[in-house]
């Protein structure tokens, strides 16, 4: 036995990497040689401390050093690889390759992440496979058009909220300062507990707290220390953040079952009801998926994935869209005469939202330039054919969304600039090669919440813009920081003044 582990052990640290790292090179790829255990992670560990540790000029859009800085010091190019330890994530930028990969889903699976982050990212996000389909399209009901209209309200209730406390706090000089950040992390928070709980949403803010405790846990971790295999390891932080996990799904077991009793087979219109009819029915007959009942358990899970992948994901987009139309006044302005000529004094409603062409330019430009998600990783279990490679099995791919998006080659020599208008004609006319608009992924697996983080960030602007002009603060450093999105890493300051 003790033969058998030793000679598994040297194949994952040692003969497996170098056997790969030869496939790879034989094939044209470039990278360093493989480094015992670590291989290029304390660099990696580095560059990101490098990059973060000064923050940049206001008006650079160029956040691809900060965002991805191993890529831009050392692997300067496509069809590179870098070592995360033992394994070889191979960088691969060519849009016919990028959609190959998302397309091909059954084969370029999500990478096994290390127990602390699954203690976090729970639900369909992290299955393979036929539990991935049925889910996906479980989940999938609660995010239809009919469904997301009638989620309306709920979010004007969250959002009237945060307004509220803003015209307080400009009602005595008539403008004030502000880091909007924790306020939008707040208000999508509260948008998903109201649109995923219903009327038990309240009892989902204690959720809200706790991820941010396990948050606070894992980053420090993650952006520290490396050791292969530390996921085996009994420690201390493994034992908190497993305390944090069972407390987020007793609180989510409760609220599930307090409906589940409620309910007597009918469901809200909330993603939580969505669900529980499934849990309690057998979905459409005619549908591929028939008679999928999910379990308590697989509810909690998918309850707990809406919080994490909902909520920092849209404050994101909403606050580096406020961000630069207090840089773009000229912007702000086109937004703001739309949203008062289709909305006017009105509450903002479904079709109106759907109506706001230039507020929708102006999103697409911000998830072009400041995509919350930056990367997209797949693992590979096989050799992989990929365009004219044989990939081989344990590596991982990385598609550098971010990259894509500021490259001239595709989005012309403004890349790097703000212009809502390349916008204009929809995406397809954009971008000068087709698949490299990506802030929502791509194929099969592609974003649930497209579509409701779009009616969030539109409702929500429309509601600011009609209250607010917005400025640029003196006080604000710009920062852009990756901890599961790109974040904003000392929040953003703006100076917020009340329209009479
Ligand atoms: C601006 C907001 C958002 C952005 C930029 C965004 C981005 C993305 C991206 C890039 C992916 C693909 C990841 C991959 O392929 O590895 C993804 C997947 C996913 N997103 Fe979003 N997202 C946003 C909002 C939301 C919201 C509001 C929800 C839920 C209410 C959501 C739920 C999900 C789920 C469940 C998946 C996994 C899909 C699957 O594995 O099939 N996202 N998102």
């Amino acid at each position: 036995a003790l033969i058998t582990c030793a000679r598994k052990a040297a194949n994952w640290v040692w003969f497996r990497p170098k056997q790969i790292e030869k496939c790879l090179r034989d094939q044209g790829f470039k990278g360093n040689a493989y480094r015992f255990l670590y291989g290029d992670y304390k660099e990696h560990i580095s560059a990101i401390k490098e990059a973060n540790s000064k923050p940049m000029d206001a008006n650079d859009n160029n956040i691809v050093p900060r965002v991805l800085p191993f890529y831009q010091y050392f692997v300067q190019g496509a069809n590179h690889f870098a070592w995360v330890g033992p394994t070889p994530r191979l960088n691969i930028t060519d849009p016919k390759l990028i959609k190959e990969i998302l397309l091909n889903y059954e084969v370029f699976q999500k990478p096994q992440t290390n127990p602390l982050i699954n203690l976090i990212v729970t639900g369909f996000a992290t299955y393979e496979g036929e539990k991935w389909a049925t889910h996906k399209y479980l989940v999938n009901q609660a995010f239809q058009h009919a469904k997301l209209k009638l989620m309306l309200p709920a979010l004007y209730s969250s959002c009237s909220e945060m307004i509220t406390k803003w015209e307080v706090l400009v009602s005595t000089k008539g403008s004030c300062e502000l880091d909007v950040w924790p306020d939008l992390c707040d208000l999508t928070f509260d948008m998903i507990s109201r649109t995923a709980f219903g009327s038990d949403y309240d009892e989902g803010r204690r959720i809200f707290q706790l991820q941010k405790e396990q948050t606070a846990i894992v980053v420090p971790q993650l952006r520290s220390i490396y050791i292969p295999g530390w996921r085996f390891l009994p420690t201390k932080t493994n034992r908190k953040m497993k305390k944090i996990y069972n407390e987020m799904k007793l609180l989510v077991r409760n609220i599930v079952s307090k409906r589940h009793q409620m309910m007597n087979g009918e469901g809200d219109n909330d993603l939580l009801g969505v669900l529980l009819k499934s849990s309690l029915k057998t979905v459409d007959q005619k549908q591929k998926h028939e008679n999928i009942k999910l379990t308590v358990e697989e509810i909690i899970a998918e309850c707990m994935l809406f919080y994490l992948a909902a909520q920092e994901t849209t404050s994101s987009l909403i606050v580096w869209t406020m961000f630069l139309l207090s840089k773009h006044q000229k912007w702000q302005s086109l937004a703001r005469e739309e949203v008062l000529s289709v909305i006017g004094d009105d509450k903002p409603h479904f079709e109106g939202l759907q109506q706001l062409k230039t507020v929708t330019m102006i999103l697409h430009e911000v998830l072009r330039l400041y995509s919350p998600g930056p990367f997209i990783i797949r693992e590979i279990h096989k050799n992989t054919k990929l365009g004219g490679y044989v990939l081989p099995a344990g590596i991982e791919v990385l598609v550098p969304t971010i990259l894509i998006h500021h490259d001239p080659e595709y989005w012309g020599e403004d890349a790097k600039y703000f212009n809502p208008e390349r916008f204009s004609e929809g995406i397809a006319k954009a971008t000068k090669v087709q698949g490299t608009f990506l802030p929502f992924g791509g194929g099969p697996r592609k974003c649930i919440g497209q579509n409701f983080a779009l009616e969030e960030a539109k409702l929500t602007l429309s509601m600011i813009l009609k209250r607010f002009y917005i400025h640029p603060s003196p006080s604000y450093v710009h920062a852009p920081t990756v901890l599961f999105t790109v974040r904003p890493e000392h929040g953003v300051h703006l100076i917020l003044q009340k329209i009479f």
